[in-house]
């Protein structure tokens, strides 16, 4: 179940880490595209400035050279409608003197009472002396009602003192025609703004937002602080989301910026994650129901080998219990005759193989039929019990072997035991079993005692010799009973 969790988690791991990484890329990506563009616009904005500058340089040039004297204007209208001609970004060009009357103009006719002296840039040029361009904010043209970027510049008379100023104007369409061109989706925007802040030109375009001021803007202020650059903010006009690339136009105090908006960006990633989270988690699904079903069937095959050994332990302990019990004499708790015969064979194998001899002990309980008689059987019974309790307590070796060998006789098995030891061991049984006291009136001595015949052999025969060995050790039971009965007789085998 770990290992299925574990390989659950890793692939939810691996699906977050891999869309975490598209994410990182489409943002990288997107980044790389509005930096273009923005290089673009930018060299856009330079080039179209940079045109209506040439010809306002020119013009200035003409009527400083040639004055405002009324025979020179025809050539130089005719100059002027040639370039706008030309320079499809051109709205008009224009020149006024020190009091803003119009003097030419790219037009076909100059309007009556018509003085420019109010306009913004009259009024800059009239008050610097600088004779550099001088681009102002959008205005709504007077002649065609379009809104116009003003681009200016000084006309001096020869003693430098201010002679009037020469004006050719951009439409704003100019510029929104060329970025409605770009493909940067339904939220994307591009904007060009003066270098102090206000907006010439917005694409999505909205005349209220023209000459907003943008200067307090996180644009404007990385720009001051850290120069052109990327970052995604929440725009002030709008309040969507983008990711804006910006810079300075070279020449001219101007700045543009392209941005894509965070959910255009991540569209296609949204889709690939969301492919990715509903594969992810079919897999996973399938993988936890496999898994379910394999712990299942391991838990099921452990619980069943479990109930297995747990079978095959009870049935070795039958088993065992059963081999005892099959050997075990049910009165007196001691090896019966078929486990005797058994351990017979064995010690008598094991004296033959280490040439170590083997004593036998047969054991009858004296007038044991009276007793009966007396006490009845089962009384009888519960004597044979004492008796054999006696006996295998009267025997020292783990390997000495106590048995009933049929009705009131038993047996002990001496291993490695010579014919000394074997005598002792049975002297010390009758003795014990004396020491029991057990009345018995049938018996002279008063008590139950018993006969033992003792028997000893060095095996050399494989076949025969052990049933040599017990009717020897009878032939001595039979020997102590002829004797006197409550003593040990001795017979070895050769
Ligand atoms: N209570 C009881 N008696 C048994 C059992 N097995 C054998 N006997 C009795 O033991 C008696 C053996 O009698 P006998 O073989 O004639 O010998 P005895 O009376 O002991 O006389 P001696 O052996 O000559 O001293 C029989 O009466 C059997 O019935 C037993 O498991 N329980």
């Amino acid at each position: 179940m770990g290992f299925v969790v574990l390989v659950c988690l890793g692939f939810i791991g691996t699906a977050i880490w891999s869309n975490w990484k598209a994410h990182d890329i489409q943002l990288r990506e997107a980044t790389t595209v509005t930096r273009n563009m923005t290089g673009f616009l930018a060299q856009h904005a330079d080039d179209t400035f940079r045109a209506a500058d040439t010809v306002l340089l020119g013009l200035v040039e003409r009527v400083e050279r040639d004055g405002m004297a009324p025979a020179a204007l025809p050539r130089l209208h005719h100059w002027l409608q040639q370039s706008v001609a030309q320079l499809k970004m051109l709205n008009g060009i224009f020149a006024y003197d020190q009091d803003g009357t119009w003097i030419v103009t790219s037009q076909d006719s100059i309007p009556n009472n018509v003085n420019n002296a109010d306009r913004e840039y009259f009024q800059y040029h009239k008050t610097h002396s600088d004779r550099g361009s001088h681009i102002g904010a959008p205005v709504k043209s007077r002649s065609t009602q379009q809104w116009i970027i003003p681009v200016s510049r000084r006309i001096n008379h020869d003693d430098g003192s201010f002679a009037g100023v020469v004006l050719t104007t951009i439409e704003v369409d100019y510029f929104l025609k060329f970025y409605d061109s770009f493909d940067i989706g339904e939220a994307g925007a591009i904007f060009l703004a003066s270098k102090e802040g206000a907006i010439l030109a917005r694409r999505p375009f909205e005349s209220r937002m023209l000459n907003q001021d943008i200067s307090k803007g996180t644009v404007f202020t990385q720009l001051r602080t850290q120069g052109p650059g990327t970052t995604m903010l929440t725009s002030k006009v709008d309040g969507v989301e983008r990711l804006y690339s910006y810079r300075r136009v070279t020449d001219y105090p101007l700045v543009v910026a392209t941005a894509l908006s965070r959910i255009d960006i991540l569209q296609d990633w949204r889709q690939d994650a969301y492919r990715s989270v509903l594969e992810t988690a079919f897999l996973i699904v399938i993988l936890a129901s496999i898994g379910w079903r394999l712990t299942s069937q391991i838990g099921l095959r452990e619980r069943t080998e479990d109930a297995l050994r747990v079978a095959k332990l009870e049935l070795e302990n039958l088993n065992r219990s059963l081999e005892i019990l099959s050997l075990q004499d049910s009165l007196t708790g001691l090896g019966n005759r078929r486990h005797f015969d058994q351990e017979l064979a064995r010690a008598y194998r094991r004296g033959l193989r280490n040439q170590t001899s083997l004593a036998l002990i047969m054991i009858d309980v004296d007038y044991f039929k009276r007793y009966n008689d007396v006490y009845g059987h089962p009384v009888g019974d519960e004597c044979l019990r004492k008796l054999a309790h006696a006996l295998d307590e009267a025997l020292c070796r783990p390997n000495d072997v106590a048995a009933r060998y049929g009705g009131e006789e038993l047996a002990v098995l001496l291993s490695e035991t010579d014919a000394a030891g074997a005598r002792v061991v049975a002297e010390r049984i009758r003795s014990s079993i004396q020491a029991l006291s057990i009345p018995h009136t049938g018996n002279p001595a008063g008590h139950v005692t018993v006969s033992l015949g003792v028997a000893m052999c060095l095996p050399e025969q494989p076949e025969g010799g052990a049933s040599r060995l017990v009717d020897a050790a009878d032939r001595a039971l039979y020997a102590a009973k002829n004797g006197g009965r409550n003593r040990v007789c001795f017979d070895e085998v050769l």
